[in-house]
Protein backbone atom coordinates (compact mmCIF):
# COMPACT_ATOMS: atom_id res chain seq x y z
CA UNK A 1 0.00 0.00 0.00
CA UNK A 2 1.03 3.69 -0.67
CA UNK A 3 0.07 5.95 1.82
CA UNK A 4 -0.58 9.82 0.79
CA UNK A 5 -2.40 12.94 3.02
CA UNK A 6 -5.36 14.39 1.33
CA UNK A 7 -7.00 17.66 2.41
CA UNK A 8 -10.45 16.93 1.95
CA UNK A 9 -12.21 19.70 -0.41
CA UNK A 10 -15.55 19.83 1.64
CA UNK A 11 -14.29 19.32 5.16
CA UNK A 12 -10.89 21.10 4.40
CA UNK A 13 -9.40 18.05 7.44
CA UNK A 14 -6.15 16.63 6.05
CA UNK A 15 -6.78 12.74 5.94
CA UNK A 16 -4.12 9.86 5.24
CA UNK A 17 -5.74 7.66 2.46
CA UNK A 18 -3.97 4.33 0.61
CA UNK A 19 -3.24 3.42 -2.84
CA UNK A 20 -4.16 0.01 -3.88
CA UNK A 21 -0.53 -1.06 -5.30
CA UNK A 22 -2.02 -3.74 -7.21
CA UNK A 23 -4.60 -1.27 -8.99
CA UNK A 24 -1.92 1.53 -10.13
CA UNK A 25 -2.36 2.66 -13.82
CA UNK A 26 -0.19 1.08 -16.05
CA UNK A 27 -0.33 4.15 -18.44
CA UNK A 28 -1.05 7.39 -17.21
CA UNK A 29 -1.34 10.22 -19.96
CA UNK A 30 -0.90 14.37 -18.74
CA UNK A 31 -1.90 17.00 -20.71
CA UNK A 32 0.25 19.89 -18.65
CA UNK A 33 -1.52 22.71 -18.63
CA UNK A 34 -1.48 26.07 -17.23
CA UNK A 35 2.41 26.98 -17.20
CA UNK A 36 1.44 30.54 -19.07
CA UNK A 37 -1.47 30.98 -16.41
CA UNK A 38 1.19 30.26 -13.62
CA UNK A 39 3.45 32.68 -14.33
CA UNK A 40 0.78 35.05 -15.37
CA UNK A 41 -0.42 35.34 -11.55
CA UNK A 42 2.67 35.28 -10.41
CA UNK A 43 3.61 38.47 -12.80
CA UNK A 44 6.62 36.46 -14.33
CA UNK A 45 6.99 35.85 -18.05
CA UNK A 46 4.97 32.79 -19.94
CA UNK A 47 7.89 31.25 -20.36
CA UNK A 48 8.97 31.30 -16.40
CA UNK A 49 5.99 28.78 -16.52
CA UNK A 50 7.43 26.01 -18.59
CA UNK A 51 10.75 26.50 -17.28
CA UNK A 52 9.39 25.34 -13.63
CA UNK A 53 6.85 22.93 -15.65
CA UNK A 54 10.15 21.03 -16.76
CA UNK A 55 10.94 20.62 -13.28
CA UNK A 56 7.27 19.15 -12.70
CA UNK A 57 8.39 17.21 -15.45
CA UNK A 58 11.52 15.54 -13.29
CA UNK A 59 9.23 15.20 -9.96
CA UNK A 60 5.98 13.52 -11.40
CA UNK A 61 8.07 11.35 -13.55
CA UNK A 62 10.26 10.11 -10.27
CA UNK A 63 6.74 9.74 -8.31
CA UNK A 64 4.82 7.87 -11.60
CA UNK A 65 8.01 5.86 -11.85
CA UNK A 66 8.08 4.88 -8.00
CA UNK A 67 4.41 4.30 -7.69
CA UNK A 68 4.87 1.13 -10.38
CA UNK A 69 3.49 3.10 -13.60
CA UNK A 70 4.53 1.48 -16.57
CA UNK A 71 3.88 4.21 -19.51
CA UNK A 72 3.88 8.22 -18.60
CA UNK A 73 2.97 9.99 -21.44
CA UNK A 74 3.59 14.04 -21.31
CA UNK A 75 1.67 16.28 -23.82
CA UNK A 76 4.36 18.58 -24.53
CA UNK A 77 3.70 20.63 -27.64
CA UNK A 78 0.84 20.19 -29.83
CA UNK A 79 0.88 20.42 -33.36
CA UNK A 80 -1.52 23.70 -32.96
CA UNK A 81 1.39 24.83 -30.49
CA UNK A 82 3.14 26.80 -33.55
CA UNK A 83 0.68 29.52 -33.73
CA UNK A 84 1.85 30.96 -30.29
CA UNK A 85 4.52 33.43 -30.34
CA UNK A 86 7.32 33.11 -31.81
CA UNK A 87 9.43 34.15 -28.97
CA UNK A 88 7.40 31.33 -27.12
CA UNK A 89 7.45 28.80 -29.47
CA UNK A 90 11.60 29.40 -30.18
CA UNK A 91 11.31 29.36 -25.83
CA UNK A 92 9.96 25.74 -26.13
CA UNK A 93 12.03 24.45 -28.59
CA UNK A 94 15.13 25.28 -26.41
CA UNK A 95 13.59 23.13 -23.31
CA UNK A 96 14.12 19.41 -24.77
CA UNK A 97 18.12 20.66 -25.13
CA UNK A 98 18.22 21.88 -21.58
CA UNK A 99 16.37 18.80 -20.11
CA UNK A 100 18.92 16.49 -21.91
CA UNK A 101 21.73 18.59 -20.03
CA UNK A 102 19.65 18.81 -16.51
CA UNK A 103 17.87 15.56 -15.97
CA UNK A 104 18.57 12.76 -18.04
CA UNK A 105 21.54 11.53 -15.70
CA UNK A 106 18.47 11.27 -12.88
CA UNK A 107 16.29 9.62 -15.52
CA UNK A 108 19.49 6.83 -16.32
CA UNK A 109 19.42 6.60 -12.28
CA UNK A 110 16.16 6.53 -12.07
CA UNK A 111 15.98 3.31 -14.94
CA UNK A 112 13.02 5.14 -16.78
CA UNK A 113 13.60 5.73 -20.60
CA UNK A 114 12.96 8.48 -22.70
CA UNK A 115 10.59 7.63 -26.13
CA UNK A 116 9.08 10.98 -28.27
CA UNK A 117 5.93 10.76 -30.16
CA UNK A 118 4.99 13.42 -32.80
CA UNK A 119 5.99 14.95 -36.26
CA UNK A 120 9.71 15.10 -34.69
CA UNK A 121 11.04 16.18 -38.42
CA UNK A 122 9.42 19.36 -38.31
CA UNK A 123 11.34 20.88 -35.28
CA UNK A 124 14.78 22.65 -35.31
CA UNK A 125 17.65 20.57 -35.86
CA UNK A 126 19.16 21.32 -32.42
CA UNK A 127 15.96 20.19 -30.63
CA UNK A 128 15.76 16.74 -32.68
CA UNK A 129 19.63 16.45 -31.65
CA UNK A 130 18.70 17.00 -28.26
CA UNK A 131 15.71 14.31 -28.53
CA UNK A 132 17.78 11.24 -30.30
CA UNK A 133 20.12 11.97 -27.57
CA UNK A 134 17.65 11.25 -24.94
CA UNK A 135 16.28 8.32 -26.43
CA UNK A 136 19.75 7.11 -27.37
CA UNK A 137 21.24 7.57 -23.55
CA UNK A 138 18.14 6.10 -21.84
CA UNK A 139 17.73 3.09 -24.22
CA UNK A 140 19.16 0.59 -22.14
CA UNK A 141 16.46 1.74 -19.25
CA UNK A 142 14.15 -1.10 -18.36
CA UNK A 143 11.92 0.72 -16.25
CA UNK A 144 9.37 3.23 -16.88
CA UNK A 145 8.38 4.72 -20.33
CA UNK A 146 8.53 8.66 -20.65
CA UNK A 147 6.87 9.14 -23.70
CA UNK A 148 6.89 12.96 -24.93
CA UNK A 149 4.24 13.93 -27.01
CA UNK A 150 6.05 16.42 -29.39
CA UNK A 151 4.76 18.29 -32.11
CA UNK A 152 1.77 15.72 -32.00
CA UNK A 153 -2.05 15.73 -32.78
CA UNK A 154 -4.41 13.42 -32.45
CA UNK A 155 -6.16 14.05 -35.90
CA UNK A 156 -2.84 14.33 -37.58
CA UNK A 157 -1.75 10.75 -36.27
CA UNK A 158 -5.06 8.95 -36.93
CA UNK A 159 -5.06 11.07 -40.99
CA UNK A 160 -1.16 9.50 -41.19
CA UNK A 161 -2.32 5.84 -40.08
CA UNK A 162 -5.05 6.29 -43.07
CA UNK A 163 -3.16 7.08 -45.67
CA UNK A 164 -0.84 4.86 -45.18
CA UNK A 165 -3.25 2.22 -45.06
CA UNK A 166 -4.32 3.27 -48.72
CA UNK A 167 -1.05 2.85 -50.10
CA UNK A 168 -1.29 -0.66 -48.53
CA UNK A 169 -4.21 -1.24 -50.23
CA UNK A 170 -3.30 0.87 -53.31
CA UNK A 171 -0.56 -1.41 -53.43
CA UNK A 172 -2.35 -4.47 -53.55
CA UNK A 173 -1.09 -5.97 -50.32
CA UNK A 174 -3.81 -5.36 -48.19
CA UNK A 175 -7.30 -6.09 -48.70
CA UNK A 176 -9.95 -3.03 -47.55
CA UNK A 177 -11.71 -5.62 -45.70
CA UNK A 178 -9.03 -6.79 -43.77
CA UNK A 179 -8.90 -3.30 -41.67
CA UNK A 180 -9.31 -3.47 -38.67
CA UNK A 181 -9.11 -1.48 -35.45
CA UNK A 182 -5.38 -3.56 -34.85
CA UNK A 183 -4.42 -2.22 -38.64
CA UNK A 184 -5.03 1.09 -37.33
CA UNK A 185 -3.65 0.66 -33.57
CA UNK A 186 -0.37 -0.40 -35.58
CA UNK A 187 -0.18 2.71 -37.71
CA UNK A 188 -0.41 5.01 -34.93
CA UNK A 189 2.28 6.44 -33.06
CA UNK A 190 1.57 4.40 -29.82
CA UNK A 191 2.37 1.24 -31.72
CA UNK A 192 5.50 0.03 -30.17
CA UNK A 193 4.08 0.92 -26.76
CA UNK A 194 2.23 -2.71 -27.56
CA UNK A 195 -0.56 -4.10 -24.82
CA UNK A 196 0.35 -0.42 -23.03
CA UNK A 197 -0.74 1.67 -26.10
CA UNK A 198 -3.81 3.26 -23.92
CA UNK A 199 -4.05 5.07 -21.52
CA UNK A 200 -5.72 4.11 -18.62
CA UNK A 201 -5.62 7.44 -16.68
CA UNK A 202 -5.61 10.64 -18.86
CA UNK A 203 -5.09 13.72 -16.12
CA UNK A 204 -5.53 17.77 -17.66
CA UNK A 205 -4.14 20.00 -15.49
CA UNK A 206 -5.44 23.93 -14.76
CA UNK A 207 -8.94 23.02 -14.69
CA UNK A 208 -9.69 22.75 -18.43
CA UNK A 209 -11.81 19.76 -19.40
CA UNK A 210 -11.08 19.14 -22.99
CA UNK A 211 -9.04 16.90 -25.07
CA UNK A 212 -7.48 19.42 -26.90
CA UNK A 213 -6.31 16.84 -29.77
CA UNK A 214 -4.44 14.51 -27.82
CA UNK A 215 -4.38 10.42 -28.26
CA UNK A 216 -8.10 10.76 -29.71
CA UNK A 217 -8.18 7.08 -30.90
CA UNK A 218 -6.42 5.48 -27.60
CA UNK A 219 -8.20 7.47 -25.11
CA UNK A 220 -11.48 5.50 -25.99
CA UNK A 221 -11.85 3.54 -22.74
CA UNK A 222 -9.27 6.03 -20.33
CA UNK A 223 -10.64 7.17 -17.03
CA UNK A 224 -10.42 11.25 -17.01
CA UNK A 225 -8.92 13.17 -14.55
CA UNK A 226 -9.17 17.29 -14.15
CA UNK A 227 -7.45 18.62 -11.69
CA UNK A 228 -7.52 22.36 -11.00
CA UNK A 229 -3.48 23.22 -10.19
CA UNK A 230 -1.68 24.62 -12.92
CA UNK A 231 0.66 22.09 -13.92
CA UNK A 232 4.25 23.85 -12.51
CA UNK A 233 1.86 23.06 -9.35
CA UNK A 234 1.51 19.85 -9.80
CA UNK A 235 3.54 17.31 -7.64
CA UNK A 236 3.60 13.45 -5.87
CA UNK A 237 0.62 14.15 -4.09
CA UNK A 238 -1.35 15.53 -7.08
CA UNK A 239 -0.40 12.45 -8.76
CA UNK A 240 -1.45 10.07 -6.19
CA UNK A 241 -4.58 12.28 -5.27
CA UNK A 242 -5.24 11.74 -9.39
CA UNK A 243 -4.65 7.96 -9.32
CA UNK A 244 -6.60 7.86 -6.28
CA UNK A 245 -9.76 9.21 -7.84
CA UNK A 246 -9.11 6.47 -10.58
CA UNK A 247 -9.02 3.78 -8.00
CA UNK A 248 -12.35 4.82 -7.00
CA UNK A 249 -13.66 4.45 -9.96
CA UNK A 250 -11.75 1.48 -10.51
CA UNK A 251 -12.60 -0.50 -7.16
CA UNK A 252 -11.53 -4.52 -8.36
CA UNK A 253 -12.99 -5.90 -4.69
CA UNK A 254 -10.33 -8.64 -5.30
CA UNK A 255 -12.08 -9.35 -9.46
CA UNK A 256 -10.21 -8.24 -12.48
C1 LIG B 1 9.49 21.02 -27.12
C2 LIG B 1 8.43 21.32 -26.15
C3 LIG B 1 8.71 20.87 -24.75
C4 LIG B 1 8.14 21.61 -23.71
C5 LIG B 1 8.36 21.22 -22.42
N1 LIG B 1 7.76 21.92 -21.39
C6 LIG B 1 6.79 22.99 -21.67
C7 LIG B 1 5.43 22.47 -21.73
C8 LIG B 1 4.83 21.98 -20.49
C9 LIG B 1 5.63 21.90 -19.26
C10 LIG B 1 6.83 21.00 -19.33
C11 LIG B 1 7.99 21.68 -19.98
N2 LIG B 1 9.16 20.12 -22.19
N3 LIG B 1 9.52 19.51 -21.03
C12 LIG B 1 10.27 18.45 -21.35
C13 LIG B 1 10.40 18.36 -22.73
C14 LIG B 1 11.13 17.34 -23.48
C15 LIG B 1 10.68 16.93 -24.74
C16 LIG B 1 11.36 15.93 -25.41
C17 LIG B 1 12.49 15.34 -24.84
F1 LIG B 1 13.15 14.35 -25.50
C18 LIG B 1 12.95 15.76 -23.61
C19 LIG B 1 12.27 16.74 -22.92
C20 LIG B 1 9.68 19.43 -23.25
N4 LIG B 1 9.48 19.79 -24.53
Amino acid sequence: MFSFLNKNQSTGEVEELQLDEANIPAHVAIIMDGNGRWAQQRHLPRIAGHKQGMDTVKTVATAASHLGVKVLTLYAFSTENWKRPTAEVNYLMKLPVDFFGAFVPDLIKNNIRVKVMGYTDKLPAATQKAVRDAIADTQHCTGMVLNFALNYGGRAEIVTAVQNLAEEVKAGRLDPSAIDEASIDQQLMTADLDELRDPDLLIRTSGEERLSNFMLWQVAYSEFVFTQQHWPDFDQTALEQAIYEYQQRHRRFGGL
